[in-house]
């Protein structure tokens, strides 16, 4: 067909969003899903705590190593082959991860996730490019997070929805999250005939970078961008392995039941669902956002040592984080492009990625080791206070570079993070 048309209809771009989001949402299900059979893992299995830890530290390995080539992968092979390439990798790893009781098998599936959910997550990022550069690409980023942060909110309420498969035990809900999983396959595909039936009737944008690695120009980027990537590498290590102990933590910890253990964490993500792409918006009209770093760094600060000291509500922590965790994200991800050439915007994403997972893995292994030395459990509930502490000190590291960053951002140097989208 010769002539193709150059405006894409308005609907075929959210319907290719819906498909790219069905993937995502996909993937974080089954990332966070394991969390909900840890407390079954350490009492049936007789794991340990450290082993709950290398189920997350086994996904971000993975993540590390394929995050080297996955860029240059995409580039040759392109997004829509590789959105069904690495959809089917992580559809599978839920099939791995639920079939066997054995550790090194439960593992492997783990690290078979990492390796196909997070280029997935840089296929979908350069999918949506392609489809809403020039319109609407910020808020299509965020409405693709709030699916996919919609699937660690159905997996933390699935011991409410789904109670009768947790009755079954750990393995019926591991195969819960590998059905749900094959959403990740599913939506690949149908993106696929999607870009298929659009490029042959419509110009369809080329998205400019991928997020593959470059190392000869990582020693040109400015003091902001490290500090922004240090606060990445800090904030998510203390985010992501807490969310994976956190429903073991509260039941052991706080005495609440299985159910109000995932209704916490729920709590936590959604309201990170809708403040995200709010705080997003807002960021573009006030600017501010090396200050709003530093205030979600503030919030999260106290946060551990709620948790491990405190007698109030869990729900008061709880919302702390779900504060910090909604507005530094929403701003320290754009913030990169304010700091950082376009040219350049690949790399710096593929890299902030990369050590933000290098920073998850050590962390969830830190963690469990930690959690096993001291003897945490359910008749120790003292032995997860050292493990708050180790938050505690990656929260006030964050709060450093944060500080710093503001300190840039505010001096002739800046980058204009401090000021409204578009008077840069
Ligand atoms: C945007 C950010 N996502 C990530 O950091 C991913 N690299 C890892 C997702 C792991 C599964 N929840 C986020 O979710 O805030």
């Amino acid at each position: 067909m010769h002539n193709k048309q150059v405006t894409i209809p308005g609907w075929l771009r959210w319907v290719a969003l819906v498909a790219v989001s069905l993937t995502m949402f996909g993937s974080y299900y089954m990332y966070d899903s394991v969390a909900y059979v840890a407390k079954d893992f350490i009492e049936l299995l007789g794991f340990s705590q450290t082993n709950i830890g290398q189920l997350y530290t086994m996904y971000s390995i993975a993540a590390v190593i394929v995050l080297f080539f996955s860029g240059v992968f995409i580039d040759k092979y392109g997004t829509r082959v590789s959105m069904v390439l690495f959809g089917a990798i992580c559809s599978l790893a839920g099939f791995v991860t639920a079939f066997s009781d054995n550790l090194t098998i439960i593992l492997i599936g783990r690290f078979i996730l990492g390796f196909g959910s997070e280029p997935l997550i840089v296929a979908l990022t350069v999918a949506l490019a392609k489809w809403f550069k020039g319109k609407e690409l910020g808020f299509a980023l965020g409405i693709n997070l709030l699916i996919g942060r919609g699937g660690s909110y159905f997996v933390d309420r699935s011991n409410t929805w789904a109670s009768s498969i947790y009755d079954q035990g750990w393995q019926p809900v591991l195969y819960l999250a590998a059905g749900i999983g094959l959403l990740c396959f599913l939506g690949g595909v149908i993106y696929y005939f999607i870009e298929r039936w659009t490029q042959k009737r419509y110009v369809l944008g080329k998205a400019e970078e991928t997020e593959k690695l470059d190392f000869k120009g990582l020693f040109k980027y400015s003091p902001s961008f490290w500090y922004v990537v240090i606060l990445c590498l800090t904030f998510y290590s203390a985010i992501f392995p807490f969310r994976g102990f956190a429903p073991t933590f509260y039941q052991d910890a706080h005495g609440v039941s299985e159910q109000m253990a995932g209704k916490l964490n729920s709590v936590l993500i959604m309201a990170t669902m809708f403040a995200t792409p709010v705080i997003g918006l807002l960021i573009d009209k006030i600017g501010r956002r090396a200050l709003m770093m530093f205030i979600g760094s503030i919030i999260i600060l106290p946060v551990y040592l709620m948790f491990a000291y405190g007698n109030m509500s869990l729900y008061i922590p709880v919302t702390l984080m779900g504060i910090s965790f909604s507005l530094i994200p929403a701003v320290m991800w754009p913030s990169v492009a304010y700091i950082v050439e376009e040219s350049k915007l690949g790399t710096a994403y593929a890299l902030m990625t990369l050590l933000q997972q290098i920073g998850v893995a050590a962390m969830a292994w830190l963690i469990g080791v930690t959690n096993d030395v001291s003897g945490a459990s359910a008749t120790n509930p003292e032995g997860y206070i050292p493990g708050m502490w180790i938050f505690s000190i990656l929260g006030f590291v964050g709060l450093l570079f944060s500080f710093l960053l503001r300190r840039a951002e505010t001096g002739p140097k800046g980058h204009g993070l401090e000021e409204p989208s578009g008077s840069k």
